[in-house]
């Protein structure tokens, strides 16, 4: 079946709902999330929808900064690759096209200056 792009903020809201519904499944990280976020999680889950309609949609839904939340998590590299897949794998069964790769290379890049901030304040 060929699959359709990302191509409206109801397409960003699946793609986020799914995502994190097996980021709560996930064994390594789900503990982490569900230990901050508690019973917010519509919070969230509304909060990651503007991100990413603002990243991939070019609507400036988002004002927020991204990275503060995550300065003092106990995480590391593993953390992040799993995050990765996860996210890789819910894109991949949904969509193909450009906005879908573009969600996958904006993905990548952002865990990676999150994780080198994340070692960087853990080895103060
Ligand atoms: C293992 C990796 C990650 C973990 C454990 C993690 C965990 C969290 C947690 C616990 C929050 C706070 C939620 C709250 O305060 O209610 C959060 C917020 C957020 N995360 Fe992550 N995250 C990870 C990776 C990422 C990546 C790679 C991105 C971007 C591509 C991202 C984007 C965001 C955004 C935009 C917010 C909301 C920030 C705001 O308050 O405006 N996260 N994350």
């Amino acid at each position: 079946m060929v699959k359709q792009d990302i191509q409206t903020l109801d397409d960003i809201k699946l793609l986020v709902d799914q995502f994190y519904s097996k980021v709560r499944d996930n064994d390594l990280i789900g503990p982490i999330f569900d230990g901050v976020i508690k019973d917010k999680w519509p919070e969230h889950l509304e909060k990651m929808y503007r991100f990413w309609e603002t990243i991939l949609l070019g609507n400036n839904t988002y004002s927020g900064r991204p990275f503060p939340p995550h300065a003092h998590l106990p995480v590391t590299q593993e953390h992040f690759d799993q995050w990765k897949a996860l996210f890789f794998m819910t894109v991949d069964e949904l969509y193909q096209g450009e906005v879908a790769d573009m969600a996958k290379w904006r993905a990548t890049k952002i865990a990676e200056v999150f994780q080198a901030k994340i070692s960087y304040f853990q080895n103060q």
